[in-house]
């Protein structure tokens, strides 16, 4: 897979070592962190690269106006402020840092657990205005033998958890996809939500902001837990619902608060962050000096190895595309748009099918990728697509161009593929249609047309005739003599077993042919198709 890219625009305050790395491998850098919204429209188009953190937003007009733009890289872990639908959509690669801010993020988080329990915000300002009286009010509580609920046991979550471990805090979580056996290597007892929230001294919440996570902590949990529970967030504003919070701390439900994200940044209202109980930081978690160093390297690093070809880490939208560098995996890739290519020419329903993958040397996981690379085959030819949308068609804009024309598709995995196949990729539609193939050698193999299975397997080479005819010994020497006579270089001819009296058959060649030697075959055959890949 090739991809070049020549200029890419910085809009945030981004370390001077991002643009070091991209310029001293050949790549023009402009940094403009003073761009309003108008005048990033209009900039927007000049480059094909762009990296931001979270103040940059980078909303579907933005993507609208970004015509040239082919990757965009978030210094950062959340991409929440960056459109990844749209950008799928436009087949533009969205990449984060996953990690690189990882421990300033959860340093902040303890650092925040410790100011509320013992009111070093309040404290702080007492002494600024010279209020020592202050002092009798600030009584404080041990966070030794409390209990600490960690909602996200992620990459900062687990973090978190190990360092107040050591104050000696009991840690106790939740996480959908983090299994119990997997926390406890952390000491995190995993518990389902409803048993933790009356266990809870403290809570910190380390998920991303999803609809799932949107309003977790609201009224109804706040009631559920202990009197004065206090809570932290260095995740993402409005996972905490921050009307709820303010009513919790009116009331003394919760006891404090360490905020360091607000629903819209800046906060359009300071009521949360100016109560006497809340310790808040103006999105900190990740200002370090390391962390910012680590996150600047890391996204320039990144897309140099993509523009190397060395690998396409940290993407979050482009699971195709990131397998499609994998050697092993790109031969199968090729099968998946050859095969939905093939379909798209001889099959006329085309918006539900499914993928069903067997061999373990493919695996479940396989699915993602080859779904998008068999939509992306499907959509090649396809007149659903607009102007604009066939030049960005690709691995990445295929599945949210496919969602976008109500096409649907899933996949499906065995362990076992039919004999003699070691893996097979079959793509069935809902009309009963189905197409197969593998590959070998690195090459892509058709086995298998509408349940009729090719004895031997048919190269789908650079161009190919898929054709259908009358099931007849002359079959096979009329459509060559007649190929030939069109002057084209027949390099194989394979046919299928028959069923009803007809057969299909596959013709390969030295050179792409031209569409009229299709001609030839028209008293031969009852379908013919030229398909080039
Ligand atoms: N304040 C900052 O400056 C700062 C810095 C870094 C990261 N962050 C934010 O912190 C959050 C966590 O980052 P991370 O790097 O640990 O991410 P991560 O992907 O490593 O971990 C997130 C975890 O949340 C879990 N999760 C998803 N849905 C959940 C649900 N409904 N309930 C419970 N858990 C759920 C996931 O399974 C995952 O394990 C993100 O929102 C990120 O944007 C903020
Ligand atoms: O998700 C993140 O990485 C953090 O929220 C950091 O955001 P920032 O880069 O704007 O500090």
């Amino acid at each position: 897979m090739s991809f070049s890219l020549s200029s890419v625009l910085i809009t945030d305050e981004i370390d001077q070592k991002c643009v070091d790395v991209l310029k001293n491998n050949g790549i023009n850098v402009v940094k403009n962190t003073k761009l309003s919204k108008d005048e990033l429209l209009v900039e927007i188009a000049k480059y094909d690269g762009l990296v931001v953190r979270s103040a940059t937003k980078v909303t579907a007009d933005v993507i609208e106006a970004a015509t040239n733009l082919k990757i965009i890289g978030r210094a950062g872990t959340g991409v929440d402020n960056i459109d990844c639908d749209a950008a799928s959509r436009k087949g533009i690669i969205v990449m984060n840092t996953p990690g690189g801010n990882t421990l300033s993020a959860a340093e902040h988080t303890c650092a925040l657990i410790c100011a509320s329990s013992r009111h070093i915000h309040q404290g702080d300002r007492a002494m600024k205005g010279e209020n020592w009286g202050e002092r009798k009010k600030l009584m404080g509580s041990e966070l030794y033998g409390k209990t600490l609920a960690i909602i996200g046991l992620g990459r900062i979550g687990k973090e978190v958890a190990l360092r107040m471990q050591s104050f000696g805090m009991t840690t106790i979580g939740f996480d959908p996809i983090i299994p119990g056996s997997v926390s406890a290597e952390f000491n995190v007892e995993w518990m389902a939500l409803e048993a933790i929230w009356p266990k809870a001294d403290y809570i910190t919440v380390h998920t991303p902001l999803i609809p799932q996570t949107r309003n977790l902590i609201n009224d109804k949990v706040f009631s559920l837990c202990k009197r004065g529970v206090r809570v932290i967030n260095v995740a993402r504003g409005g996972i905490i619902e921050e009307e709820a919070l303010l009513r919790a701390l009116e009331s003394g439900q919760c006891g404090g608060a360490g905020i360091d994200v607000y629903s819209s940044e800046p906060p359009k209202d300071f009521s949360l962050a100016k109560h006497r109980n809340v310790v808040a930081t103006p999105h900190l978690g990740a200002s370090t000096v390391e962390a910012q160093q680590r996150v600047a390297v890391e996204i320039a690093e990144q897309f140099v190895d993509l523009v190397q070809g060395k690998s396409l880490f940290g993407a979050v939208n482009a699971p195709a595309l990131t397998n499609a560098m994998d050697v092993n995996t790109q031969p199968w890739i090729e099968l998946g748009k050859k095969l939905g290519v093939v379909a798209a020419a001889v099959n006329d329903q085309n918006k539900e099918f499914s993928v069903a993958l067997y061999g373990s040397s493919l695996g479940k996981s396989a699915g993602s990728y080859m779904t998008a690379a068999v939509l992306a085959g499907l959509l090649q030819n396809s007149s659903l697509l607009g102007a604009g949308d066939s030049s960005k068609l690709n691995l990445v804009s295929a599945p949210a161009l496919a969602k976008q024309y109500g096409i649907n598709s899933k996949s499906t995995y065995e362990e076992a593929a039919p004999a003699p196949y070691s893996a097979l990729v079959s793509v069935v539609f809902s009309n009963g249609f189905r197409v197969s193939g593998t590959t070998s050698g690195g090459q892509a193999l058709l086995v298998e047309i509408q349940g009729q299975k090719f004895p031997s397997p048919a190269c789908l080479c650079d161009s190919v005739v898929v054709f259908r005819g009358t099931s007849n010994p002359q079959l096979i020497p009329n459509v060559a003599g007649a190929l030939v006579g069109a002057g084209v270089t027949v390099t194989s001819l394979n046919t299928s077993l028959e069923t009803d009296g007809q057969k299909w058959g596959v013709a390969t060649f030295a050179t792409p042919p031209s569409e009229s030697c299709l001609e030839a075959l028209k008293s031969l055959v009852t379908a013919a198709r030229l398909i080039a890949f």
